[in-house]
């Protein structure tokens, strides 16, 4: 069958390309700072902090004008819908404090879930509706590229084929908007790490839906090499009794990778999924030591396992900024080292590192 209607110029398809492999050059990876007003009151609730704009704004300045040198670790950050919006105590606009440092600009583009009658429980996610006009907005106001979240989760008769093959489609019919109008977007299909499974059965699902998601995505006419994928590692349940060390975690989700995601695909950008800030750093230097075939770049788009002791350092006082930068530029700097198999654990990590960061069925 010949390719009779490209879906993309060479320009489009170099610049989509470009603007991928910038993000994961080096071991540099993501900052997920796209908190929605809701989740992000969820977090200022726990450091005792009110969720105001105000105190939103203030904690992601102290983020986004940490030294420069964040640009050797963070080559991309996302955002919400409000703080590509929002400007420093300066005057100045987040996004070209960002683009100053040398770090592209994301935004989240998916709208919440809504529920799959006839499933348990299930859901798809919202977003499609008016999207190619959103892009072409974002891409004028200096983004360069978007994510999209799906949530899949494990338990009985799930996830179901309707909510693997909707989920797909939607991400698929999500990617090819961005690349029309110019966003490389993010790809997340997160299997979610609630219940009492183990390893084994991760694993599987998550080649199950990894699987669809690279079958819709090429039905799609997705330009891959323009493309990230964030998924989730391979773990077990966080209810399950089995404990398994990062070597094993990284077996599994190496493998799992290797037999669904086509090298084309540039980098893979783990999420934290309630993982503590460690135990993400731990499990991505492992799966960068992996033996087994790792054709893409390995790194992190991490939200809470990047903000966890910089939230808990600030706690709400502009006094504490030292010790805030200092929290998150320590994550980052770790995560960059993983991404790269070079991270030694020194055993110094504060509480805040080592706590778990789980929350019940996280779906917004
Ligand atoms: O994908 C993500 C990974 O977060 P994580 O590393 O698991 O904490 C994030 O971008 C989340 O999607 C984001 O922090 C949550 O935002 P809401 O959708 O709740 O607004």
């Amino acid at each position: 069958m010949a390719h009779r209607f490209p879906a993309l110029t060479p320009e489009q398809k170099k610049e989509l390309s470009e603007i991928a492999q910038r993000i994961v050059a080096n071991g540099k990876g993501i900052l997920a700072a796209d908190e929605s007003v809701g989740t992000m009151g969820n977090r200022l609730q726990r450091i005792k902090v009110e969720n105001t704009e105000e105190n939103r704004r203030q904690f992601r300045e102290l983020l986004f004008s940490v030294d420069n040198s964040i640009s050797q670790s963070i080559g991309g950050v996302i955002l919400f819908h409000e703080t590509l919006y929002q400007k420093d105590s300066q005057g100045n606009l987040f996004r070209n404090v960002l683009k100053e440092k040398g770090i592209v600009v994301g935004i989240k583009l998916d709208q919440g879930g809504a529920p799959l009658a006839g499933t348990n429980k299930e859901t798809t996610i919202q977003g499609l509706d008016g999207l190619s006009e959103r892009c072409a907005q974002y891409k004028k106001d200096g983004v360069d590229f978007g994510k999209w979240r799906a949530v899949l989760r494990i338990a009985d008769q799930c996830p179901s084929s309707l909510a693997i093959q909707e989920n797909a489609n939607a991400l698929a019919r999500y990617a090819s908007i961005c690349q029309q109008n110019g966003l490389v977007p993010i790809v997340e299909p997160e299997v979610l790490p609630d219940g009492d499974h183990d390893l084994e059965h991760c694993q599987y699902v998550s080649e199950k839906v990894l699987a669809a998601v690279y079958k819709a995505l090429n039905d799609h006419h997705v330009y891959l090499e323009g493309t990230l994928l964030k998924p989730n590692m391979v773990t077990a349940g966080h209810a399950c009794t089995k404990k398994y060390t990062p070597e094993q975690v990284a077996m599994a989700t190496v493998t799992a990778l290797h037999r669904t995601v086509p090298a084309a695909v540039p980098g893979i950008c783990f999420l934290s999924g309630g993982m503590s800030e460690e135990d993400a750093t731990l499990n991505l230097n492992a799966i960068n030591r992996c033996p087994l075939p790792r054709p893409w770049k390995l790194s992190f788009s991490y939200g809470r396992a990047l903000q966890a002791s910089a939230l808990a350092a600030w706690g709400g006082k502009a006094a504490n900024k030292k010790a805030t930068q200092e929290a998150f530029m320590k994550r980052a700097m770790a995560n960059c080292q993983a991404a790269q198999g070079q991270y030694v654990h020194t055993g110094s990590s504060g509480a805040a590192a080592t706590q778990s960061l789980f929350t019940a069925s996280y779906t917004y």
